[in-house]
């Protein structure tokens, strides 16, 4: 492999007698993985379904390696979002964030969506997720998979860190910056990225980096944890962002990220090979150490820093906090500008256009609706994730989930309910074998025959337990009804 003169005068610098080593595993193919979704399926019952072979990765409890000619994106298993691929070292960040249900949390740097979708399976569907990302485009790519995992409490949104701090100062409960970097840790597994890193080089990345890191600190609470994580080696844009952070806001401090070796071994987990961070690098504080290198010389995957932050809460700041009349005030919202209801959406309480058929299906579904959370944009019918400010002015791709669409006196049920549905929460099921050709038919939005005599209404079409879209039967003709932007191609 080629790697830019400039960068392997770097590496060499930094890592002296190891360099060779490190050098080496050029000479070796990269490692691939995939992440089970476990909203909808535990590691265990994974294990006993997948149809190819996995290995388990020593550090994520819901990881393993795959073999890429197996093509685990080309399974139903993979359309009923059972899994996420990704590249192993890349599902440390989100493992390590301490994301509890009922969290609110940020991902302000999410598409496509590779920590976001563990971070929002990790609330099991209490609190709230807001996946963030700057580019539009990518941002779309990042709902499509928050919807093909099921997460029902997602806000996604497409905005520069800046404007957000202004609707969420010290919302939130726990933040992920996966910040964009000069992306040296991935160019064993896509060489194109040193083209990038030619042009840009660490500097203008390093920028950026400090500008994010400022402003998710703005958004964190007093008590929060961030965690800060990219996929490439300069210190720079690692060791060098936190002194940075730690320099202009002194109330954050670097924290021990890992599991004690007692923890680990109750937990089947290993860190073996996971280095420390280096402040002699940066000319940085001892603290620095606290932060996590992942060298692809050291454990099989590409390279990564990644650093766990508190923000201490100082003593005025906790006997505020524990004055009932604050609590009052954030349950009410008063202090972060909550308002009863997201402008521009309507509520069914104020004006009751949800239609009798949205109501009647919405009813039919069997998991807890809160109807004052319901509301009608534009014909569509969204359930949204509770205590959300008032979010007017902001770009946003997706408030909660879509349950559907009214159409005249129709309502069309939505690939994103379909998704989010466990086959024990709806009664219509149609329930395929993996093998049973009729699926990649359906995935393809072909249409498909089925034996026997069906009542009209919406069925749920799954791949053994694992819902996969909408099949509309009337008369006995089937009407697929797979989203067509899905499709299987
Ligand atoms: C390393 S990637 C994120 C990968 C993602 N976390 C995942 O696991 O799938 C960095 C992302 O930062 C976004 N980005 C770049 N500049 C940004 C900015 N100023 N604010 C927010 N996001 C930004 C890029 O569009 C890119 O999607």
């Amino acid at each position: 492999m080629n790697l830019p003169q400039l960068f392997e005068d770097r590496m060499k610098s930094l890592l002296g007698e190891e360099y060779e080593a490190y050098l080496q595993c050029y000479n070796k193919p990269h490692f691939s993985g995939l992440r089970v979704n476990t909203l909808k399926i535990t590691p265990e019952a994974f294990e006993q379904i997948c149809p190819f072979s996995l290995r388990r990765i020593p550090w994520v409890n819901n990881g393993y390696y795959t073999d890429t000619e197996q093509q685990p994106s080309k399974h139903p298993f993979y359309y009923a979002g059972l899994y996420y691929i990704q590249e192993p070292s890349a599902m440390t960040p989100a493992s390590l964030l301490p994301v509890q249900p009922g969290d609110k949390v940020l991902d302000i740097c999410a598409a496509p969506g590779g920590k976001s979708t563990e971070l929002g399976a990790r609330l099991c569907g209490e609190g709230v997720l807001v996946s963030n990302d700057i580019s539009n485009s990518r941002a779309k790519a990042l709902l499509k998979n928050i919807e093909l995992f099921g997460i029902r409490n997602a806000l996604v949104l497409s905005e520069a860190p800046g404007k957000l701090v202004d609707y969420f100062p010290e919302y939130f409960d726990k933040i992920l910056i996966d910040a964009p970097c000069s992306g040296e840790g991935m160019f064993r597994k896509s060489p194109a990225i040193m083209k990038n890193w030619e042009q840009y080089g660490v500097e203008y990345y390093n920028k950026l980096q400090k500008e994010i890191i400022l402003y998710a600190a703005r958004m964190l609470k007093p008590g929060g944890y961030m965690l800060y994580s990219t996929c490439t080696f300069s210190p720079e844009e690692n060791e060098g962002t936190i002194q940075f952070l730690l320099k202009e806001c002194p109330e954050f401090h670097v924290v021990k990220a890992l599991p004690e070796l007692s923890e680990q071994k109750n937990a089947s987990l290993s860190y073996e090979g996971f280095e420390h961070g280096r402040p002699e690098w940066v000319d940085g504080n001892e603290e620095l150490t606290h932060c996590i290198r992942l060298w692809p010389h050291k454990i099989d995957g590409e390279g990564h820093f990644i650093t766990l932050l508190h923000k201490e809460i100082d003593a005025d700041q906790l006997d505020k906090l524990e004055e009932p009349q604050y609590q009052n005030q954030v349950a009410n919202g008063a202090k972060l500008r909550f308002v009863s209801k997201p402008n521009s959406y309507t509520t069914r309480k104020e004006n009751s256009s949800i239609s009798d058929e949205a109501l009647e299906f919405i009813h039919s579904i069997k998991f807890p609706i809160n109807q004052e959370q319901l509301v009608v944009h534009e014909d569509r019918v969204y359930l949204l994730p509770e205590g959300l400010p008032d979010l007017k002015g902001l770009r946003i791709l997706r408030q909660g989930l879509l349950l559907g669409e009214m159409k005249k006196s129709r309502f069309e049920p939505s690939q994103a309910l379909a998704n989010s549905l466990k086959v024990t929460e709806y009664d219509k099921i149609i329930r395929m074998k993996e093998n049973d050709p009729n699926i990649i038919r359906y995935l393809k939005c072909e249409s498909i025959e089925l034996e026997g005599d069906y009542r009209a209404g919406w069925y749920l079409v799954c791949v053994e337990d694992y819902p996969l879209g909408w099949l509309k039967i009337a008369n006995n003709n089937f009407k697929n009804k797979y989203l067509p932007g899905w499709r299987w191609v």
